[in-house]
């Protein structure tokens, strides 16, 4: 949090609040986004029906067959990812992962899934998740209450098993005169 934080006091200043035009310039704060969405994607199986016999590495797949993609596991996959299970931005910001976007032409990163039904909301969806962290972010430190569990609970949409509580710590006031 300590790098995102440096990077919008670098980028935005400690005077304005951060606005939506920013986030282009706050690339770890995208990086934190990403790799959130690789570990927990909110939707983590994608669902499609075969429309025509296929042959995927091997497998016959009849025509009609109902197929889930696992992106929730794609994105744990050693086979793409070095040190999977590590959250790490960095990856997103240097390295082979640098020039990776969310947009389903990746096909190794897909929380908004890929082709004509991927999700339309994406672009809203990053804009207001970016925005509202960076708020988050560069106006409060986050005490948190006991320690951050990230296990998952079962659900079409990846819930935590346990909340995560914390209280927000006024760091700096962008407006002053309120
Ligand atoms: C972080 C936030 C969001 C995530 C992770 C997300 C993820 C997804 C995923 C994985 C799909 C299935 C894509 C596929 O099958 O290829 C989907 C579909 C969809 N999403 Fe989102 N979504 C988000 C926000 C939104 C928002 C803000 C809206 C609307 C304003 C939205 C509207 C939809 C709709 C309508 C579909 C169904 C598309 C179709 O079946 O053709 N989503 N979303």
């Amino acid at each position: 949090m300590e790098k995102a934080r440096q990077e919008i006091d670098i980028v935005v200043g400690k005077d304005k609040i951060v606005q939506e035009s920013d986030i282009t310039n706050l690339p770890y704060l995208q990086a934190i986004v990403k790799e959130t969405l690789r570990l927990h994607p909110a939707g983590p199986m994608i669902v499609r029906e075969s429309s025509e016999d296929c042959n995927i590495e091997g497998y016959e797949i009849p025509a009609k067959t109902r197929l889930f993609i696992n992106v929730w596991a794609i994105g744990r996959d050693r086979n793409h990812w070095e040190d999977p299970l590590e959250f790490r931005p960095e990856r997103f910001v240097n390295g082979r992962s640098s020039q990776m976007d969310v947009r389903g032409q990746h096909f190794h990163l897909l929380p908004f899934g890929s082709g004509r039904r991927s999700c339309p909301g994406t672009s809203m969806a990053l804009q207001v998740v970016q925005t509202s962290l960076a708020i988050m972010i560069q106006c409060f430190d986050w005490k948190v209450d006991g320690s951050v569990d990230m296990e998952e609970g079962p659900g079409l949409t990846l819930p935590r098993a346990h909340p995560l509580i914390c209280a927000p710590i006024l760091r700096l006031n962008p407006f002053p005169s309120c």
